[in-house]
Formats: structure tokens, C-alpha cells, sequence
């Protein structure tokens, strides 16, 4: 395949064409690289998995749909068997009376098996129509079952993401399967019927119809692929183009769009790439229609050939005038049927792709599952210990954890504090059991994370990150969603709003608990960054309110969007969340909020490089004591460093 042309557009947004990296995209090559014989070889192997997904969702249903597509090659033959026979009364000796007298039993038969054709051509619709949502259904179920049953590690995995992207195609690909499979089963039948009926009425004309049909399934399969090149080359500008488009309406974009003049650049841009498409698009529709000439020229000369070599038999008197005419009808069917049947088997191939990433992701996912079996979790744990833990994220070089050892015994508070990509949240996802140590260990309550049973202590964690997830539902199950089994009218979660400091919000919002908090819904209600914070710590509440076992609190920068007495209140509320069974973990970059805890362990580049109370860590006038001097120097009284002030003299230029 020929590189597509890139616009200049294109190179100074994007640097070159805009491509996906996505696993769909891999296709592209697969598709192209189709022949009509490998197509055909792969023909079994499709509809066999096919067939055992319909016969795994409806047994009957499946076989009425395969009875009745036989059922119609079937008739099919006799209906050819009939016009042969009208043929050769109407073509016989005798009165024109006589001879349509003759014809009628044949075409009485003619008619009913054409009706019954209809009847089961009808069935089999209907049956195909319950089995396809059916399939799609059990496929989706499996895809998004095998999605959630994932480690994380594998969901951070980009190899694995990508065939996550890619799976979710899988369904709806084996929905339109059972389609393509039984167009390709009554095209395969039919063929088969006539090519048996052409045989019976001459020998010769089997090869005839070969003849015929071959050039049109060639012309079929270049067509295709012709169509399939053309859309590959000229979407990637139509995509680039989009991508302007959606950048121009975005909302997240839209101060920028007029305040920086980025609308009427980004406009200059997208015409250029629009032009750019349709130039493709011109080029490619020229090549398109010279194919498809080409194509129908061989097919329409192998059919004048054929005719010719026809009346050939019949003046040397090797075929009647009868026979004749129902072979020109059987090959004229028979032909149409292929080049219908070459369509069905190139759809079979390209949906067969997807549905093959879908069974590979299954067997990934399996193999990549969190254990659903392992050592129950005791009530009391006393305390979860980190020993010695390393972490290396799979698409890096250094590890994010490096030999951590940390202690969290159930009613203290924790800190743990470090610069920006020194292995925080890392270390909270090891804790909550989200991603398993490569070197250490991690015991909950005496006993190695990797032989426990991971839902047990999944259950034992609640988590409030900054990124939690604002789930585009009412605002009374955003709460209750911290531990959604559990059933709860408004009234239950109010001590929860209330803990948070969430009930002014509350009260604001048109339908009270009841609002839907989703923006893109109409009759919804969106909150700010600082309001939603609120909501995930009444989240947090809830859930660990709802567990009298002893677990783990784990808080990554829950205060980030929050003014500073909200702010305030928020660590105090934290704080106050730590029992006699629960050990609390908080993460931040607010010094302020974590000078009242009993320990604070402050990460470097995956290391542990101090630990103590505040106290001592000042007095030790290491790395904390200097992060907190620096954040304490920012509310100092006095010049500031960093932010240059109106009067201070300008820097001078570089020579
Ligand atoms: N999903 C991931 N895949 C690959 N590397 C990752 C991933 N998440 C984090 N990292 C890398 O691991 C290191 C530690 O990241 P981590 O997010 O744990 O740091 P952090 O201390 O929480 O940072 P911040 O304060 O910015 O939130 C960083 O170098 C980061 O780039």
C-alpha cells in the first residue's frame, strides 16, 4: 500500500499523518494483505466458531436457520428442474394450447416452491434475528466480565490496553457474523443446487458457469479491497480534520479558542486537510470506476463467450432449445449467487479479525485475572506491614518502588510524602493490593498478600484519590457507590454528607440527593472540582462507615481543589476517620496536612529517605524538613522568590 500524501497541515500540527495507535488499526495490513483463496481457506475455521457461539445461545434457533437455508437450496434446484421442464413443453411440438396445457403442472410447482422458498427464506430471517442479539449479548457480557476480572498492572499495561480497545469490537463483529454466515451458507447452497442441475442438463456447463462467475468474484474481491485502500488513504486527513473540529467546539478548549486566536488558525488548518481529502478521495474514485470497467468487462466477455460456445451446441445439435434456455437462466442465477457469495466471504473475513482479538483478549485476560481464590482475611489484623517492597511499572526501565518498607498499624495516621513521581500512588495501589510487589512483601495482619483472597481485602480498603470517579449518576448514589451492595435510603447518607461538609452542595443542587450529576444528560446538574471532592470524602464515609472489620484508609490528595478552610476541615475530617480498627494512609503535598501525623515516611525516587513524627523529622533537618520550610516560606511575610515583582530590574537579555 502506497504511503498516503500528508498535508502540510498535517506536518506542522501533527508532525506527519495522524495515525491510531489502537489495536483496530493493525487490521488494516491483514485486510489488504486478503486473497480470495486464503479467504475461502479460512472459511471453515470462521464459521465453525461462528456456528459454536449461535449453538452455545440458542440450540433450536440455530437449527431451524440451518434446516431452512438448506430447505431453500433445495428449492432452489427443483425450481430449476421446474423451468426446465416448462421450458420443454412451451418449447415442444404441437398447438400453442396443447403446449401451455403441458406446461402448467410444471409451473403450478414452479410457483409453490417458489413460496416456499419465500416461507423459509422468512423463517430462517426471523430465527437469525433472535440469534444475533443473543450472541452479541453473551460476547459483550464476556468482554466486559474478562475487562473487570483483570490485575491493574494489566490495565496499565499498553500491549494489554490495546487489545482491551480493540475486543470491544468482538461482539458487535459476531453479531454481524451470523448474518455474513448465513448469506454464505444459502449462496454456497444455491451455487451447489445449480452447479448440480447444470451438470444433469449438460456436462459442458459447469465450467460455463465457472467461467462466468470467476472474473466477477475477482472483480468483487479487487473492488473491495480498491474501496478498502481508498478509505484507509484518504481518512487519515478526514480524521485529522475531525480532530480540528472537535478541538474548535470543545468546551475545555473554548477560552483559549477566542482569547489566543487559536479558532482562525486551527480553521486555515482543517481546510487544508479537508482539501487534502477530497483531492484523495477524487484519485481514488477514478481508480475505483476504472476497476470495476475492467471487471465487468471480463465478466461480460467470459458470458459472451459462453453464449457463443451455447449456440455452438445447439446448432451442431448438442443441446435442445430447452436445455438452453434453463441454462442461461441457472447461470445468470448461479453467477449472481457467486459474486454475492464473494461480498459474504470478505465481510466473513473482516468481521472474523475482530472476533478473533475478542477470544485472544479472553485467553489474555484469564491468564492476567485476579486470583478468585486464596486464604481468608481475619476480622482483626493489628496492622498491615510493607517489607522491602519493589514495583517496576512493565514499560520502564526503573523501578517505581525500590526496596519500601513501611507500618501501618490500625489506629494511626500515616503520611507519606516525596516529590512528584517519586512512587507515592504507586505505593497506595501496592497497599490496596491493586498491584502485587515484585520484591517484598506486603501482610495484611500477618499473612503475604499473594496467598490472601484479593476480594477480601479489596473489601477492607477504601480509597479517596484525587482522580476519584465521578460517576454519571444521582448524587445520592455517588455516596452510596462506596459500597454499592449496600441499600440505603437518602436519610442514611446524610451523617456522611454531613461528615464531608458536603450539605451546602447538597442544598444547592435542584433535587437535593436526587440530582443526576452528569453534565452531558439533560435536567443534570455539574458540580465544581472543590464540590466534587466533597462528595468522594462523604463517598469515603459512607464506605468505611459500613465496615466494622479492621481496614485501611487510603487518601491521595483528596484536598487538591479545595479553598483553604474547606481544606482545613477536610484533614481534620480525615484525621478523625482513623479508629481503634482502621489505619489511615494519606497522601499529599500539603505539608500542613500531614505535620499531625504519627508517622510520615517521605518517598525519593522510589526510595524511602526518612521516617518519623514531624517533629523529629524537622529537628533531623533533612529532605522534609527542608519541602516543609519551602511551603511554609510561601505564606512568610516578606519578598518572595520565584514571581518577580513589578519593581525588581528586568533581566537582562542573553548576549
Ligand atoms: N501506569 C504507569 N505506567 C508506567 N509508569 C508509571 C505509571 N504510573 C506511574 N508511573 C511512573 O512511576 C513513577 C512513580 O509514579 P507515581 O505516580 O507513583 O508518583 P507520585 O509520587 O504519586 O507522583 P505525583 O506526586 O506526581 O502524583 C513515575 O516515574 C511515573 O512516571
Amino acid at each position: 500500500m502506497a504511503e498516503p500524501t500528508v498535508s502540510d497541515a498535517e506536518r506542522e500540527l501533527f508532525g506527519g499523518p495522524l495515525r491510531y495507535d489502537a489495536g483496530w488499526a493493525e487490521h488494516e495490513r491483514a485486510w489488504l494483505d486478503l486473497t480470495m483463496l486464503s479467504a475461502i481457506r479460512a472459511m471453515p475455521r470462521l464459521v465453525g466458531g461462528t456456528l459454536r457461539r449461535a449453538w452455545a445461545a440458542d440450540r433450536p434457533a440455530l437449527l431451524v436457520v440451518a434446516a431452512s437455508e438448506v430447505g431453500q437450496g433445495i428449492a432452489a434446484a427443483v425450481g430449476l428442474l421446474a423451468v426446465n421442464a416448462v421450458m420443454h413443453a412451451l418449447l415442444g411440438g404441437g398447438e400453442p394450447v396443447d403446449r401451455l396445457h403441458a406446461a402448467l403442472p410444471a409451473l403450478v410447482a414452479g410457483a409453490l416452491v417458489a413460496v416456499v422458498n419465500a416461507g423459509l427464506a422468512g423463517l430462517s430471517t426471523s430465527r437469525a434475528g433472535r440469534l444475533e442479539p443473543l450472541v452479541e449479548r453473551i460476547a459483550t457480557t464476556e468482554y466486559l466480565e474478562a475487562a473487570t476480572a483483570v490485575e491493574l498492572e494489566a490495565i496499565e499495561d499498553p500491549e494489554f490496553r490495546r487489545l482491551i480497545d480493540v475486543a470491544q469490537y468482538g461482539a458487535a463483529s459476531a453479531r454481524r457474523m451470523i448474518g455474513a454466515c448465513v448469506a454464505a451458507l444459502n449462496g454456497t447452497i444455491s451455487l451447489v443446487a445449480t452447479a448440480g442441475i447444470l451438470t444433469v442438463l449438460h456436462p459442458a456447463l459447469l465450467p460455463m458457469l465457472l467461467l462466468i462467475a470467476a472474473p466477477r468474484g475477482w472483480g468483487a474481491m479487487r473492488v473491495a479491497q480498491e474501496r478498502y485502500v481508498s478509505v484507509m488513504n484518504w481518512v487519515e486527513h478526514v480524521r485529522a480534520g475531525r480532530l480540528i473540529g472537535n478541538l474548535l467546539t470543545e468546551r475545555d478548549a473554548a477560552q483559549e479558542v477566542r482569547i489566543h486566536g487559536v479558532g482562525r488558525y486551527l480553521l486555515e488548518k482543517y481546510r487544508d486537510m479537508a482539501e487534502s481529502a477530497e483531492a484523495e478521495q477524487k484519485r481514488l474514485a477514478d481508480g475505483k470506476a476504472l476497476t470495476e470497467l475492467v471487471a465487468a468487462g471480463l465478466s461480460g466477455l467470459a458470458m459472451a463467450g459462453t453464449y457463443g460456445v451455447m449456440l455452438g451446441l445447439i446448432l451442431s445439435g448438442h443441446m435442445g432449445l430447452a436445455v438452453a434456455g434453463t441454462a442461461v437462466i441457472a447461470v445468470r442465477t448461479g453467477s449472481a449467487s457467486l459474486g454475492a457469495l464473494v461480498m459474504n466471504v470478505n465481510q466473513l473475513h473482516e468481521e472474523s479479525l475482530y472476533v478473533q482479538d475478542h477470544d485472544r483478549f479472553l485467553v489474555e485476560a484469564a491468564r492476567r485475572g485476579i486470583p478468585t481464590t486464596g486464604q481468608d482475611l481475619p476480622e482483626r489484623l493489628g496492622r498491615v506491614v510493607l517489607d522491602g517492597v519493589t514495583y517496576r511499572y512493565p514499560d520502564r526501565e526503573e523501578p517505581a518502588l525500590d526496596g519500601v518498607s513501611l507500618v501501618l498499624p490500625m489506629g494511626s495516621v500515616t503520611a507519606v510524602v516525596g516529590e512528584n513521581g517519586s512512587g507515592k500512588s504507586t505505593l497506595m495501589k501496592v497497599l490496596a493490593g491493586l498491584l502485587l510487589p515484585q520484591g517484598g512483601s506486603v501482610r495484611w495482619g500477618g499473612v503475604d498478600l499473594a496467598g490472601l483472597d484479593r476480594s477480601q481485602v479489596f473489601d477492607r480498603v477504601s480509597l479517596l484519590t484525587q482522580d476519584f470517579q465521578r460517576w454519571p449518576v444521582t448524587a445520592a448514589l455517588n455516596i452510596r457507590i462506596g459500597r454499592p451492595a449496600t441499600r440505603a435510603a437518602d436519610a442514611e447518607l446524610r451523617p456522611s454528607v454531613d461528615y464531608a461538609g458536603a450539605a451546602p452542595v447538597v442544598a444547592k443542587l435542584p433535587h437535593g440527593l436526587r440530582t443526576l450529576l452528569a453534565r452531558m444528560f439533560r435536567g443534570a446538574s455539574e458540580l465544581s472540582g472543590g464540590e466534587w471532592q466533597k462528595i468522594g470524602l462523604a463517598r469515603t464515609h459512607w464506605r468505611t462507615e459500613t465496615s466494622a472489620a479492621d481496614s485501611v484508609l487510603i487518601v491521595d490528595e483528596p484536598t487538591s481543589a479545595l479553598d483553604p478552610e474547606a481544606e482545613i476541615a477536610a484533614f481534620d475530617a480525615i484525621r478523625r476517620l482513623a479508629g481503634p480498627h482502621r489505619a489511615v494512609v494519606l497522601v499529599t503535598h500539603r505539608m500542613s496536612g500531614v505535620r499531625h501525623a504519627d508517622t510520615i515516611y517521605v518517598l525519593d525516587r522510589g526510595r524511602l529517605a526518612e521516617q518519623g513524627s514531624h517533629d523529629t523529622l524537622m529537628a533531623a533537618r533533612g529532605r522534609y524538613a527542608a519541602m516543609f520550610d519551602t511551603q511554609a516560606a510561601q505564606y512568610a511575610p516578606g519578598p518572595r522568590t520565584g514571581v518577580p515583582h513589578p519593581s525588581a530590574p528586568p533581566v537582562p537579555e542573553p548576549s
